[in-house]
């Protein structure tokens, strides 16, 4: 008799999101000023965070939201919440990305979260990234996915074209980001609006670039996340793979 050999589990994206966040939560310790990310990979932290408070495993968590709707969720589910003014250093963050390369330089903001999600990530001593594998590339912006800047509505269409001359020779086009059911322009949780911006070729360096877009006045800031994480969990196919810097 032949025994049949088992299939594969085939894990959907949001499952592996949810095992990366769940590993990222095992870092979590009693008493932790917690950064918490924005996002459907955040959000299974969170869920899991407040599981864990729930049942008593972990204790005094304090949470630092990086945007309205993970302050919703966080309140919705009994999470204690402050902020940057009355807690400037975070023991630990954890959020997701877009994008995450080999030197585990992010993309971020394609949920429009990027500068609260950066202000909270650049005051924690440890951030934690968590991702499904099909969010690794080999260079930042080399998808062909966006890679959003948050700027001040103030004459947006002058800065777009701003952005895109910055980045003429790699083709880029900016676009400004609406609300796909009424066309309005996306608006920020800080009353700012989003260009995406769409690369042909190579951005080039991407310390360089990042200086170049933060020197443009009107822009506030953009979603490279350079030398910021310190670690990265990627959930796929073959497991769980936790990468420190
Ligand atoms: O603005 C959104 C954030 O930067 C998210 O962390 C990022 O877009 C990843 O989101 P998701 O976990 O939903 O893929």
């Amino acid at each position: 008799m032949v025994t049949p050999t088992p299939s594969p589990v085939i894990l959907s994206q949001d499952e592996l999101k949810k095992i990366a966040a769940y590993k990222a939560v095992e870092f979590v310790e009693s008493g932790m000023v917690l950064g918490l990310g924005t996002g459907s990979t955040a959000k299974h932290a969170i869920d899991r965070i407040a599981e864990l408070l729930r049942i008593g495993k972990l204790k005094n968590i304090v949470g630092i939201p990086t945007s309205s709707i993970t302050h919703e969720q966080a309140v919705s589910l009994g999470i204690p919440l402050s902020d940057l003014n009355a807690h400037p250093i975070l023991d630990l963050a954890i959020d997701g990305a877009d994008e995450v390369d080999p030197q585990m330089n992010l993309v971020k903001g394609r949920g429009g979260s990027l500068l609260r999600e950066k202000m909270v990530e650049a005051a924690s001593k440890k951030f934690i990234v968590i991702v499904d594998e099909s969010k690794l590339v080999s260079h930042l912006g080399g998808t062909g996915l966006a890679m959003p800047v948050e700027i001040v509505p103030f004459c947006w269409e002058f800065t777009l074209r701003r952005l895109e001359m910055l980045f003429i020779e790699a083709g880029c086009v900016g676009k400004l980001r609406v609300v796909r059911e009424s066309s309005e322009p996306y608006v920020t949780d800080n009353g700012n609006y989003i260009i995406d911006l769409y690369f042909k070729s190579d951005m080039g360096d991407l310390k360089e670039a990042s200086d170049a877009i933060l020197r443009l006045a009107g822009v506030v800031e953009h979603g490279m996340f350079l030398d910021m994480a310190t670690t990265v969990i990627v959930a796929g196919k073959l497991g769980v793979f936790v990468t420190n810097k």
